[in-house]
């Protein structure tokens, strides 16, 4: 908790705050961040876990709002020092219309924008994606790349588009005029893949293992490289970034930073073994054990059947053609950007970050499938 001999004068907004992401978020600020008063959560559903942070020395306020409603984020943000957007529809699967996927991820972050403006609050961290470089729609290989690596960025589909037009606007807004005269200063965190405590896909991928009498079978080729990072890593960078920027302006408004940590370069599924495996589940076959031709007819068959089913029910499986495009093409990041600019270095090492994922889901209870 914070450290009372420094002045606790600081108000932190992080909307999206009971999210996967957004709840190491809290709690790291908790935990890291010593100049904090008042920590508020905005979301869209409230955790019954934000109880338990209220008897700490920092204030924490839980607010529950939409973002795409800009009276309810203004109402949040007034008086805040320092706002973390990290709110969004993570959506690739088809749950969601095109239109609310752009009205929570564009309009949700011209909101925040806004309010900062009109509030005269000066700092804002937005979580961007690396979504919104890539893997483009031609399935180009972004190999260890970094934030200045030239990539033909393109978006058909909903969610990266999302995600890219309002980083666009973050970035646009760095160095507008808040209320009271002060420039905002704004940046851009582009996440890879992130695993942790948490993190849905892994469960469901756990309890399909489980039904499948403990076996994953091999669909992508284990040459196939995806950038992932440990959640700690990603809530740390927040903090930082947000820390940093309010004494680097200059040098940190308007930029965009991947984030990175010691995690390996692997393939999405050899990957996700470094955690199922500790839990009893096996990966079979070392090559695909389909063809890749026959799992995109599958992949299309799936998004036929979304389509068809429709008026009568929600099916959205994990495999369609933009999730299959996403894990058969090589996208990894390899950067020192963050560590540059505002001293950045992972909190967690790979080895802790791995254990603490595989505590988490072995902790899990196995017959809540
Ligand atoms: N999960 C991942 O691998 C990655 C996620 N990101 C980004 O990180 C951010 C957080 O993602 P996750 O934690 O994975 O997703 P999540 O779905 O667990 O968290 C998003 C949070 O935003 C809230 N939210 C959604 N619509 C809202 C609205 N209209 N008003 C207020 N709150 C709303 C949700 O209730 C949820 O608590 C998102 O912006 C996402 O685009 C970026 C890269 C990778
Ligand atoms: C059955 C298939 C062959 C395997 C399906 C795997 C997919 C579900 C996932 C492969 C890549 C993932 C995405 C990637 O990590 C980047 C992301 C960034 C974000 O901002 C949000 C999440 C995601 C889109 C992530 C979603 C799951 C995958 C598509």
């Amino acid at each position: 908790m914070a450290d009372s001999a420094q002045a606790q004068e600081l108000v932190y907004l992080v909307t999206g705050g009971c999210g996967f992401l957004g709840e190491h978020v809290v709690r790291m600020l908790l935990q890291q961040e010593p100049r904090l008063r008042e920590l508020r959560i905005f979301d869209l559903h409230l955790g019954p876990w934000l109880e338990e942070l209220k008897t700490g020395p920092v204030q924490v306020t839980a607010i529950q709002g939409d973002v795409t409603q800009a009276h309810e984020v203004a109402a949040a943000v007034a008086g805040a020092h320092v706002v973390i957007h990290t709110a969004g529809l993570v959506d690739v699967f088809g749950r969601a219309s095109p239109e609310t996927i752009h009205a929570v991820n564009v309009q949700g972050t011209k909101n925040v924008i806004e309010a900062c403006v009109q509030t005269g609050t000066q700092f804002l961290v937005y979580t961007s994606s690396m979504e919104v470089v890539g893997p483009n729609i031609k399935g180009h290989p972004f190999y260890r790349g970094n934030e200045d690596t030239p990539y033909e960025a393109a978006h058909r589909h909903p969610y990266p588009r999302s995600k890219a037009l309002a980083e666009q606007l973050v970035l646009e807004a760095n160095g507008r005029k808040v209320r009271g005269g002060q420039p905002l200063v704004t940046c851009a965190l582009r996440p890879t893949g992130i695993y942790g405590e948490g993190h849905q896909i892994m469960r469901d991928l756990y309890h399909q293992g489980l039904r499948l009498g403990g076996r994953l079978f091999r669909a992508i080729p284990a040459s196939v490289e995806h950038g992932r990072v440990y959640v700690g890593n990603v809530a740390w960078m927040h903090v930082l970034v947000a820390r940093e920027l309010q004494e680097r302006a200059a040098l940190m408004g308007g930029q965009v930073y991947f984030c990175y940590d010691k995690s390996p370069y692997k393939s999405y599924e050899d990957f996700n073994m470094e955690f199922l495996g500790p839990c009893g589940l096996r990966l079979v076959g070392t090559r695909p054990l389909l063809p890749y031709w026959l799992l995109m007819i599958l992949a299309v068959l799936n998004a036929l059947l979304q389509w068809l089913l429709r008026p009568l029910l929600l099916y959205a499986p994990l495999l369609n053609p933009y999730t299959l495009a996403m894990a058969n093409t090589t996208f990894t990041v390899s950067t020192d950007k963050a560590q540059r600019h505002f001293g950045y270095e992972p909190l967690f090492s790979w080895e802790e970050s791995r254990t603490r994922t595989v505590r988490w889901m072995q902790t899990m209870d196995s017959s809540a499938q």
